[in-house]
């Protein structure tokens, strides 16, 4: 089901919160909304679900105005942070929860309740109530839950947010594994850009309500549209006033066409990635610039702070201006 949003505005009292966003969304994708907290993601994710009504502009599923269709004719399954799961209900009866009020037949219940624990890999745990299960099988459970009813949309408000760093990776992995099984049209909201670059086909990075840039994530990465979409989707640093990934930076020991001398300030060495951090000649104190290489390429560089170096960005860096 592809979601198209048309110049969209939102104000809570006097404070705009969305302003004229414009986005699409292709059928079967994984979309990530990407930016810093408040910039506006979980209020866009609301109006898509029918959730908030927009002050103006329009939201179309599948090529038809939704903009006032009430959230539960929308095909949508919602999943938030935090799930409110039915406590006093088994996980098998939590999933099914959605097809009993719809009044499915029993039998049909149980076998769709099955596939769905067997998808997220619950379905050792059907008798287990919420209580006994680990965050992350509880996000998962929820998943299962909104997938039940076979929406057509399903809207993820940063669902792993509340988990801690190695569940959060795992449950990427497997959402992104699942989305490839179900490729039910999804949408999640995120702050986090490693999550979003991971998972997602497709990243809206929203900042203070507008849409600064839409993308796959590598051509967001690559080729930012602003220094702040540039800053917000990975590391940076900074030569003769120019933003870029700290992994174009080329240093060398001899001075070649467009190098900038430079002096090491300190070397840092983490496994795999050795970081050399610079001062360009000339700069403040206070001014270190850093370039990422390999193991390998620092080994052949060989240099150790207070060495002189020669830095320039690589041929096919992306830059921005600093400032
Ligand atoms: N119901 C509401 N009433 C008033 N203000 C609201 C309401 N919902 C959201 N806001 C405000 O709108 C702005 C955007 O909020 P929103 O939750 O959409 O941002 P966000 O990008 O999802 O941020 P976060 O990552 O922190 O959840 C914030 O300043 C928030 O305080």
């Amino acid at each position: 089901m592809a979601i198209e949003i048309r110049g969209v505005n939102k104000s809570f009292g006097e404070a705009p919160v969305l302003r004229d966003v414009s986005v699409d969304i292709a059928s079967g994708s994984l979309t990530a909304l990407l930016g810093p907290s408040g910039g506006g993601k979980s209020t866009l994710l609301r109006v898509i679900a029918g959730l908030e009504t927009p002050d103006s502009g329009k939201v179309l599923i599948s090529g038809k105005d939704a903009t006032l269709t009430p959230p539960q004719r929308r095909g949508v399954g919602f999943v938030f942070q935090h799930y409110a799961a039915f406590k006093h209900l088994t996980v098998f009866d939590n999933v099914a929860f959605g097809l009993k009020i719809r009044k499915r037949p029993k039998e049909e219940i149980r076998r769709r309740v099955g596939e769905l624990l067997e998808l997220v890999h619950l379905d050792q745990f059907a008798k287990r109530y919420p209580a006994q299960l680990s965050g992350g099988q509880r996000q998962r459970m929820a998943l299962a839950r909104a997938l039940a009813v076979d929406p057509e949309v399903l809207l993820l408000d940063e669902p792993f947010g509340a988990l801690d760093a190695q569940v959060r990776k795992e449950l990427r992995a497997w959402l992104r594994r699942l989305h490839d099984e179900v490729h039910v049209t999804t949408v999640f909201v995120t702050h986090d850009q490693e999550e979003a670059i991971e998972v997602a086909d497709s990243i809206v990075v929203l900042a203070d309500g507008a849409v600064q840039q839409v993308g796959a994530p590598g051509d967001i990465y690559d080729n930012p549209a602003s220094p702040f979409v540039m800053r917000f989707l990975g590391p940076v640093t900074e030569i003769d006033g120019r933003l870029l990934r700290p992994h174009d930076v080329e240093v060398s020991a001899e001075p070649g066409p467009g190098t900038t001398p430079a002096e090491v300030t300190r070397v840092v060495r983490l496994g795999f990635e050795v970081r050399v951090e610079f001062r360009i000649r000339g700069a403040g104190e206070e001014d270190v610039s850093w370039a990422q290489m390999t193991r390998e390429a620092a080994g052949r560089l060989a240099v150790e702070a207070g060495a002189e170096v020669h830095v320039r960005p690589a041929v096919e860096a992306a830059t921005a201006p600093a400032s």
